[in-house]
């Protein structure tokens, strides 16, 4: 499952007050239109508008259609994601640290291979790129060994991009300056110690003691490659199909403001790491365009904490201010007082408020809450994602303490609706009755959330409904040899399976060739053709 970013704290009351202009400001007549920069977007879809909470964001200029593609560009810089995984400099794929391992002749850096299509191009490993690593294989590419620690090898890719755009201000100077361009929130990130301090040790004076940039003595240069950082953390998107991560920026994309329910649905070309960017459902005239910063599938305390961490700001969009997140109820929890109310936030733009019993007057600290949640899902990660019966347990074993829609139950069943029918013991021939029935049920039962929250043309909906429409075909036929149904209900369940695979053959050919998600919306038309519908 997609996951993401990191750090941050400050004062909440001066934001506070920003945001309730910014309730107000949502209603978008009332934003200036900002005239567009040499390097801002240039379409008869939407237009540039500034908010004092939003800062610079999208609106529609006209009402748009679901499924209407507003932005393809290509990224203004792009590098290895902040992970203790070792990926390789030219296509992001991950590589070994053994001895074994192909390394660039040039620099010592580890790639996948001598014929890697990234090599000397803008978007991998640039021949600037492989002379100024090559300079420094003490500092870098010679500690990057099989017995290197994860964390040490994130520190190591953590410096890549940075360095990368460094390099731009000589050979690129105009990227480099849309870059600059960007927020960085810098002065709240100052105020944070633990978060400049970060940055400053593994940041700045790695680049400087270590990697002898030595420009970076200069105060105003450490304060770039603090820009930096800041500029990355809010305005990446991480990206990557068939195994490969990266982190890129690109020119417009990054002006969209936050929803958690977000209008708009991105994907990214595997050649040439072009993001494309849709409107997922109608979007109004003057309604802002928005993509989510989080995963949509987590509970409103950690997808709006992630947000302030990371970006810098509280969300407050009409899902946060829901204590049934638009009717998902997907951070609800079983009362453990009297075990038949549920537990939800009363309260949920106050992150630290108590949470309540809708039964009785049992309260809950929502620390304790975050605590107790980061254990279930620590259980959670320790679980194989192929493992049936791991996961089956993980069910069960929370049943009795988070309701069915939880994002952690459903993450779980997720997992399950894919690899039911999918893996070697639970292929489809061979999947009991009993197994069958529940990876249907598990994908209705995620279908259901993801249409409340991520209505529309979007990928997990058009992977879901792929998903949902075995089951459902095999029990029609079941039924039908059994005498089970009828032949009209038999006639009701293809139509369905009909819809389902039409539908996600729709969204999931809008992801880009040579994509896994695009060779199922083919898989999708060639069952259309098959079956004769
Ligand atoms: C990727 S940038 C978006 C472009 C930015 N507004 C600009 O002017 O450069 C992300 C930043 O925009 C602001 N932002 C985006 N969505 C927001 C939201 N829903 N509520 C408050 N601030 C938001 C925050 O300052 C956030 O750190």
């Amino acid at each position: 499952m997609p996951g993401r970013k990191k750090i941050h704290h400050k004062s909440n009351k001066a934001r506070h007050q920003r945001h309730q202009k910014a309730d107000r400001d949502n209603n978008s007549e009332q934003n200036t239109p900002e005239k567009e920069s040499e390097d801002g977007p240039n379409s008869d879809a939407f237009h540039i508008a500034q908010s004092e909470i939003y800062g610079r964001y999208l609106v529609a200029s006209r009402q748009l259609e679901a499924g209407e593609l507003l932005i393809t560009e290509e990224p203004l810089a792009i590098g290895p994601c902040v992970s203790g995984d070792a990926v390789c400099l030219g296509c992001y794929q991950p590589v070994g640290l053994g001895r074994e391992q192909y390394r660039c002749p040039g620099c010592g850096w580890p790639l996948c291979g001598a014929s890697c299509p990234g090599l000397g191009r803008r978007i991998g490993h640039t021949t600037e790129e492989c002379a100024l690593y090559g300079e420094r294989r003490p500092a870098a590419a010679e500690l990057l060994n099989d017995r290197t620690s994860p964390p040490r090898v994130r520190d190591l890719y953590e410096l890549v991009m940075i360095v990368r755009i460094l390099l731009l201000r000589t050979h690129a100077p105009e990227q480099y300056a849309m870059i600059t361009r960007m927020e960085s929130h810098t002065e709240e990130r100052r105020k944070n110690e633990k978060l400049w301090s970060h940055y400053e040790q593994k940041v700045v004076r790695r680049l400087r003691d270590e990697w002898k940039l030595d420009d970076l003595a200069a105060e105003e240069e450490a304060q770039a490659v603090h820009e930096i950082c800041g500029i990355l953390d809010v305005n990446c998107f991480e990206i990557g199909q068939k195994g490969a991560k990266a982190r890129t920026l690109y020119p417009s994309a990054f002006l969209l403001a936050h929803d958690c329910s977000p209008n708009t649905a991105h994907t990214d070309d595997p050649r040439s790491y072009a993001i494309l960017l849709r409107t997922s459902r109608r979007v109004r005239e003057q309604e802002a365009l928005t993509l989510s910063y989080a995963y949509t599938l987590q509970g409103t305390l950690k997808r709006r904490s992630f947000m302030y961490e990371g970006k810098l700001f509280w969300c407050r969009c009409q899902r946060c201010a829901d204590p049934q997140e638009l009717g998902s109820d997907c951070s609800a929890l079983v009362c453990r007082s009297c075990l038949k109310g549920t537990v939800r936030a009363v309260t949920p733009l106050e992150q630290t408020a108590d949470w309540a019993c809708d039964r009785c007057d049992h309260r809950t600290k929502a620390l304790d809450l975050e605590n107790q949640l980061d254990r279930i899902n620590n259980d959670l990660e320790a679980i194989d994602v192929h493992d049936v019966p791991g996961l089956e347990n993980f069910l069960l074993r929370y049943r009795e303490t988070l309701r069915p829609n939880h994002y952690l139950l459903l993450s779980a069943k997720y997992s399950l609706c894919q690899i039911y029918g999918r893996i070697k013991g639970y292929l489809l021939p061979e999947m009991s009755l009993h197994d069958i029935v529940r990876k249907e049920r598990y994908c209705r039962e995620f279908l259901a959330i993801i249409d409340l929250l991520e209505p529309g043309l979007t990928r997990l909906r058009g992977l879901i409904m792929y998903e949902l429409h075995a089951p459902v075909m095999v029990m029609a036929q079941m039924g039908m040899q059994s005498g089970q149904i009828s032949r009209q209900e038999f006639q009701r369940r293809l139509k369905e399976v009909s819809r389902l695979l039409q539908n996600s053959r729709d969204i999931l050919l809008l992801e880009p060739e040579g994509s896994s998600e695009h060779e199922m919306g083919l898989a999708a038309a060639d069952a259309i053709t098959k079956m004769g519908i």
